[in-house]
């Protein structure tokens, strides 16, 4: 938790506790459902929670800001953001019912109010958001065409609405195609070496494919 505060020192006392809270409930879902790999579980905070809030390095959501986390699994990185943007609104999304168990439990023990979650795949979402926040779930070509015509036209942030894909690697290859994509190194926010070959990349809404 002190690695939140690292980086966060402006939380309040509800965020703190959130924040706090998500180490047992996870560990008792984990028992469960598995849905975080027994070496991530003990490194929830840098792997998953941290990792999750460089989205919110990078941009902080105006109030009302709509957000869908595609493949969300456990909620990474849904809902570390729900707690970080109390007033936004979340929608998170998996294909797979159990991780939405999960997913729910923990919404429900920390108290959060703006998040709603669907058990589908994203391609039969019919709705539309200012941003689509993603961890580990498709190729960006894949994720293009799963989302089209999700993200919402009229902006409400400064930053254009559109993806933001946390990634690793080299995304050479896989964004040739998209020329607006921009690819934010988060060994710029954080200094742990977990952090070194971390991306956060944003693709606007309009690109050229
Ligand atoms: C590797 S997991 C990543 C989970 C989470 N985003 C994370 O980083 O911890 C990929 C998740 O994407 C989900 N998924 C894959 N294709 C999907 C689709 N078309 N629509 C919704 N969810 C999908 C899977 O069910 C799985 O839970």
């Amino acid at each position: 938790m002190e690695l939140i505060s690292k980086y966060f020192p402006n939380l309040s006392k509800d965020q703190i506790s959130q924040f706090q809270n998500l180490e047992s409930l996870y560990k008792d879902w984990n028992l469960k459902i598995n849905v975080v790999s027994r070496k991530d579980i003990d490194e929830l905070y840098l792997r998953h929670v941290l990792h999750s809030l460089a989205i919110a390095k990078f941009i902080s959501f105006k109030d009302g800001t709509q957000i869908m986390d595609v493949g969300t699994g456990g909620g990474f990185p849904g809902i570390p953001l729900a707690i970080m943007f109390p007033n936004c609104h979340f929608h998170l999304v998996d294909s797979i019912a159990k991780k939405l168990k999960v997913v729910n439990e923990v919404v429900e023990g920390l108290g959060l109010t703006n998040v709603k979650t669907t058990h589908t795949r994203v391609e039969e979402i019919d709705e539309t958001y200012d941003f689509i926040v993603s961890r580990a779930v498709a190729a960006m070509p894949t994720f293009v065409h799963w989302t089209k015509g999700k993200i919402a036209k009229s902006q409400k942030n400064e930053l254009k609405n559109g993806i933001l894909y946390l990634k690793g690697g080299d995304l050479t290859e896989e964004l040739k195609d998209y020329t607006t994509a921009k690819i934010h190194n988060l060994s710029n926010y954080f200094e742990e070496d977990f952090f070194d070959t971390k991306k956060l990349v944003h693709l606007p809404q309009k690109f050229k494919s």
